[in-house]
């Protein structure tokens, strides 16, 4: 089943043509354990052969010595089937030895490829999907194929040889009672395909629930505070509960629908039972059946109960890893739509001079049919400070995300050096740009790894020259200074503080160009003023675009431009727009809104010119 056209996840409870065609697809995965698994089966099959062998020895017991009453031959016997039994059980413990590490392994190399795909899938995508369903993917999904893959395969290919060739020799006993035990497989399959449809049905819905709670589960952590501070804890806590009581329902009525399945699969072999009970009895007592061969019948019969009752279960954890393996697939077959192009080149490092243009760019979200950013034409020449100043929803968190290709411009282009950004390598833009964001995104990491996620191999003297610019000495002063382990999402951090991170992380990379989505809205003013200062020696050596709201940051910045319903209106130096242009001065006050009449964008060789009226 393929992710929805946007990027997100399919409609609930639809099932995909071939409900078993995602769980083929992940077949690669065996291959490597081909020879593990060959042997598992081996191990398993020859198990069941020691096991099948007991009745067939029980048979020369009842017809040999007891029957002639002797002795010697008896005992002889009576090993036979005790070696069987005692290899039986070391085939099995062989068996599960094999089993568990194999598995593992399948499990873990899924996850580990599902989380690199998540890794190269866009911000786009992350917008599309809750992050409880690919949790619950990456988490559950893969447990469920896990089993599958040790424990229901295998069981399914055991049982049914099982059952093939126990009915070849129930028949070679008695053909007729032989030939009815095996006509008995016809309301098996009937009764195994009706459940098969509906548990697959079932499992889908159940499995998206649990994607659903989990999402509740992380948006209550990670919105506790806000619900706190409104006291909105019942509100969400009857949410919460409408969640789990659908996942409930879901569960009861899949383990409903598995009893009664079952309950169907065990009757069937017991009336089968009863019918050869009665008529074997009578073909003993006219001797066309001995003892011997009717004990060794029904013992050999007995050894179906278990393929036929274990049916259920093996068809409902078939069903569910089918879904699981739809699930999966859904993400992993979502392409990556930001990847670099054929042919891409790399810039490296020196040799960028960092002139950044924008030319006519138009920007949509994937499924949204607004423009969000349109006809932007910019240029930011090596070495300059431009400020994007715009009303709120303007677009400038939009424009800036376009720089690292966070997202990728739906019209016109942006190049930098003359070269299309899509035209680069991924890796080598993003190491060309630094970004920081208004909230900071710190991981469960130590300090030191927060900081060097931008560049591994950064010097202990650089990091602490990016920490003294960014004023974030305070580091030092963690209990365990850098190698200090910081909450999920540091949130043992305050608001500033972690801003301060976020900026010494961005300016570590030594970027040709710097993008800074509003870096300082959280510092105090007096720890903005020195990190203003300090982030003037970075700008000078670097094409920087920054989002800025007060007008003390602003100061940083050469040119100003003003995005208004995305579009840039205006563009020069601050003093000059507060002098010319209503609307910017009324994004920066208190000032009523006038939306400006479309201007220009002014050449940057025309810097401290008077602004261009177009
Ligand atoms: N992931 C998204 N998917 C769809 N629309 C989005 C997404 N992110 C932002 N938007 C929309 O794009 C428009 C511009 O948003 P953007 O965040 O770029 O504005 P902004 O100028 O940075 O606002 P602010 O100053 O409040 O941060 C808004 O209307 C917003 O609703």
């Amino acid at each position: 089943m393929a992710a929805g056209s946007d990027g997100g996840p399919t409609d609930r409870g639809e099932v995909g043509r071939h409900p078993l065609g995602n769980l083929w697809r992940l077949r690669r995965y065996l291959r490597p354990h081909a020879t593990e698994f060959a042997w598992l089966m081996l191990a398993g099959l020859a198990a069941t052969g020691a096991g099948i062998a007991v009745p067939l020895v029980a048979q020369r017991v009842v017809d040999g010595p007891v029957a002639a009453r002797e002795l010697p031959g008896l005992f002889q016997l009576g090993a036979l089937a005790l070696a069987l039994g005692l290899a039986e059980a070391l085939l099995i413990f062989i068996r599960r030895w094999v089993q568990s590490s194999s598995s593992m392994a399948m499990e873990a190399t899924i996850r580990a490829d599902v989380y690199a795909h998540l890794q190269r899938l866009p911000a786009s995508f992350h917008d599309r999907w809750p992050s409880g369903q690919l949790l619950s993917r990456i988490t559950s999904d893969l447990s469920v194929l896990r089993r599958f893959l040790s424990f229901g395969l295998f069981f399914l290919v055991l049982n049914l040889v099982t059952y093939l060739v126990v009915v070849v020799l129930l028949i070679r006993l008695h053909p007729v009672l032989g030939l009815l035990v095996a006509a008995s497989a016809v309301p098996l399959f009937l009764i195994a395909r009706r459940f098969g449809r509906h548990y697959h049905t079932a499992s889908r819905r159940m499995q998206d629930q649990q994607g659903d709670v989990a999402t509740l589960v992380e948006e209550t952590a990670q919105g506790l505070r806000t619900m706190k501070a409104y006291g909105r804890g019942p509100q969400l806590a009857a949410r919460f509960a409408a969640g789990t009581r659908a996942l409930h329902d879901t569960g009861v009525r899949k383990g409903r629908l598995l009893a009664h399945t079952s309950a169907l699969l065990d009757l069937v072999p017991n009336l089968t039972l009863g019918v050869v009970l009665v008529a074997g009895a009578a073909a003993v007592a006219t001797g066309r059946l001995t003892i011997g061969q009717f004990v060794a019948f029904v013992s050999l019969q007995l050894m179906l109960i278990w393929p036929v009752q274990s049916l259920g279960w093996i068809i409902a954890n078939g069903q569910e890893a089918a879904t699981a393996a739809d699930r999966i697939q859904e993400v992993l077959d979502t392409e990556p739509s930001i990847v670099d192009a054929p042919g891409a080149v790399a810039l490296s490092g020196p040799a960028v001079r960092g002139r950044l243009r924008f030319e006519a760019v138009t920007f949509r979200y994937p499924g949204s049919t607004a423009a969000v950013l349109r006809g932007i034409d910019l240029t930011v020449e090596p070495g300059e400070t431009l400020a994007v100043v715009g009303a709120t929803g303007s677009g400038k968190s939009t424009l800036l995300s376009l720089v690292p290709r966070l997202h990728d411009v739906t019209g016109g282009r942006i190049t930098l050096d003359g070269h299309d950004l899509r035209d680069l390598r991924l890796a080598s833009l993003r190491g060309l740009v630094g970004m920081a964001f208004e909230e900071p995104t710190l991981f469960s990491m130590s300090v030191w790894e927060n900081l060097t996620l931008s560049r591994p191999d950064a010097e202990e003297d650089e990091v602490r020259a990016a920490l003294t610019l960014a004023q974030a000495e305070f580091a030092y002063d963690l209990p365990w200074g850098l190698r200090t382990r910081l909450g999920e999402q540091g949130l043992s951090l305050s608001g500033g503080q972690r801003q301060r991170l976020a900026l010494a992380r961005a300016v570590l990379v030594r970027p040709a160009v710097l993008v800074l989505d509003d870096p300082l809205s959280a510092l105090d003013v007096h720890t903005e003023a020195l990190v203003e200062s300090a982030l003037k020696r970075v700008l000078r050596d670097t094409t920087a675009l920054l989002v800025v709201h007060r007008p003390s940051t602003i100061a940083l910045a050469g040119r100003v431009a003003l995005l208004e319903q995305g579009r840039i209106t205006a563009v020069g130096p601050h003093a000059e727009l507060l002098a010319t242009v209503p609307a910017y001065r009324a994004v920066l006050s208190a000032e009523p809104a006038v939306p400006s009449a479309p201007r220009a964008p002014a050449d940057p060789a025309l810097d401290g010119a008077p602004l261009v009226r177009s």
